[in-house]
């Protein structure tokens, strides 16, 4: 197991390691682009002004052609699950520590929350980002545990989206506004007061984030039904705790952020404070962009404030950009599609002869070709480990079936609490008989004692047995446990005559206050005479010890 644990975290230092230098061929950021789909009430053109390859958008626009390149591009007909395919390496970078930010960015109405969240039946990145989270921090060599954290950024002020409310009703007003953001030693962003939840499964984290979004902040415009006023920014941190050899842990941020739509305003039939906050929305875009246009320089937003730790040097951004293939939207379409254009320009310096573009795509292929084969070692000695396992876990089974059976055996031949009680009640009957009978019937008969005798033996007896006489007849009607190291358990005892009749409701006392008694009892009786006859349950092996500790679980057991 060790040798294979061993090889484990060797190729997964290797995966790690061709998967970094992809990113760093391919630049911090990587720009996808999607496009929407005509939905069903939607009227479809004759002449659509958009047409797409698998890493180019081409734009008809008055005559003339735009044309855009990105690291992929996805059709109307992508899934939500294909595109998460190519989500998948980013996710897998924030678990091995770097901070990564996932964010969709577009007009308004353009898809950006179905691709973020998406619906029951087509979940979006989100969802199975979180599912990805757990389901991966099961089969490396690292443990990972993670928190999470929903805010929003609504008319540039923050608002803790997991707070506490005074009640559970949606429309009560938000607990925590307007919260401070400070940068803490390391570098990285702290939001001061935002909740923070611990997550320990997928179950608990998609309960958190549903809880969160239900209380985003969204209106209808003429574009969109459910148009969002805000961005919604969810962050999950995730702490990364290696093996023996790695000593401290590792905290990584990942922020997944569904933008809100920049818009035309006049487009969007927006008023009063719907208009407010669309402007309040195109205000901290255009913020954003000058960020990733020049990672160092900032304007004083929110937005970036936030996501300042998530875009600047050794972290990684994925851009999704979405558009809308109509005619209607055309100026828009070429307003977002050149932001991402000069996002991916300026960080990435993506604009290269073609030769070495050509080179660059050569090496990027042999590290993705190498890190599918790592992945498939790494699965083989998934595989292996799981098999070892699996008959180490065998092996244990049948050692502790082994060793309960003979237990169990012990506890077979037990007797039934109840049965105890009887037969030692029975036992004590047939004692006090058998006493009776052979004290009074033990010598030949011209050694009876005549009727004068008896009575002063009597007088003699009364005088002398008097004191020991509650002795005699506890001896007299003795029946006795026999314990190793000679400690005996007199059920003639009326403490414990008491305590095992009065057993119902108290077997836990019973055996608390028996031991109390045995103990207090053990050496007063140990050197005293038993009689030969008396029902003894007698054990000189150590197992006796296990039966009377299976009798005192099952008393409680009839409770
Ligand atoms: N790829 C898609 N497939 C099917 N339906 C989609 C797709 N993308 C978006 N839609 C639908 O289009 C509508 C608008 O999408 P969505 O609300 O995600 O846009 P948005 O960009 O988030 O808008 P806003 O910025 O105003 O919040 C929704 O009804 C959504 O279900």
């Amino acid at each position: 197991m060790e040798q294979l644990r061993l090889k484990q975290r060797i190729l997964e230092g290797k995966r790690r390691e061709a998967l970094n230098k992809i990113f760093v061929i391919k630049g911090s950021i990587t720009v996808f682009c999607r496009i929407r789909p005509f939905v069903l009430a939607e009227k479809r053109r004759v002449s659509e002004p958009v047409s797409v390859g698998s890493e180019r958008v081409l734009v008809k626009y008055g005559g003339t052609r735009k044309d855009f390149e990105f690291d992929k591009v996805f059709t109307e007909a992508a899934s939500q699950g294909y595109i998460f395919v190519e989500v998948e390496p980013i996710l897998r970078s924030a678990m091995d520590g770097h901070n990564v930010c996932v964010f969709a960015y577009g007009q308004t109405g353009t898809g950006k929350t179905f691709t973020m969240d998406g619906t029951k039946e087509h979940p979006g990145i989100i969802p199975r980002a979180l599912e990805h989270l757990f389901h991966e921090a099961c089969t490396g060599n690292s443990s990972y545990t993670f928190s999470m954290s929903m805010l929003e950024v609504y008319m540039g002020n923050l608002r803790d989206l997991l707070a506490p409310r005074p009640n559970s009703r949606s429309y009560e007003p938000m607990t925590k506004c307007n919260l401070n953001i400070q940068t803490d030693p390391k570098g990285l962003i702290e939001i001061e007061g935002l909740t923070e939840v611990q997550v320990s499964d997928y179950a608990i984290a998609k309960w958190w984030y549903n809880k969160g979004r239900r209380f985003r902040s969204t209106s209808w415009t003429n574009v969109n039904e459910a148009s969002s006023r805000s961005h919604c920014l969810t962050r999950i941190n995730i702490f990364r705790h290696g093996d023996a050899s790695e000593a401290k842990s590792q905290l990584s941020r990942l922020w997944m952020v569904d933008l809100g739509g920049s818009e035309r305003l006049i487009k969007t039939g927006a008023k009063g404070l719907t208009l407010d906050e669309g402007r309040a929305i195109n205000l901290s875009l255009s913020a954003l962009a000058d960020v990733i246009a020049a990672l160092k320089r900032r304007r004083n937003n929110k937005l970036t404030q936030i996501l300042k730790d998530s875009l600047g040097d050794g972290s990684k951004v994925l851009m999704l950009v979405h558009i809308r293939p109509s005619e209607e939207d055309v100026c828009e379409t070429i307003t977002s599609l050149n932001f991402a254009k000069r996002t991916r320009a300026v960080v990435s310096n993506k604009e290269v002869t073609m030769e070495l573009k050509k080179q660059r795509d050569k090496n990027i292929t042999e590290l993705e070709e190498e890190v599918k084969e790592t992945e498939k070692q790494l699965q083989n000695i998934r595989d292996e480990i799981k098999n070892a396992e699996f008959n180490l876990n065998k092996s244990k089974k049948l050692f502790s079936t082994t060793h309960s059976f003979t237990e169990n055996d012990e506890v077979e031949t037990c007797i039934n609490p109840k049965d105890d009680v009887k037969k030692i009640t029975e036992t004590a009957e047939e004692c006090k008989k058998y006493m009776k009978s052979n004290l009074s019937n033990s010598g030949p008969r011209f050694m009876n004692p005549t009727v004068a005798s008896r009575e002063r033996q009597n007088a003699v007896e009364r005088d002398s047995i008097g004191l020991r006489s509650k002795n005699l007849r506890s001896i007299v009607t003795r029946s006795s446990v026999q314990f190793p190291c000679s400690q005996s358990l007199s059920y003639s005892d009326i403490r414990v005559k008491a305590l095992l009749q009065s057993s119902k409701g108290k077997s836990r006392h019973i055996a608390a206050e028996t031991n109390a008694v045995l103990t207090e009892r053990t050496n007063a009786l140990e050197s005293k005479t038993l009689n030969p006859k008396s029902m003894i349950v007698t054990s000189s092996d150590t197992s006796l010890r296990i039966r009377l500790c299976h009798h005192r679980r099952r008393m409680s057991d009839l409770i």
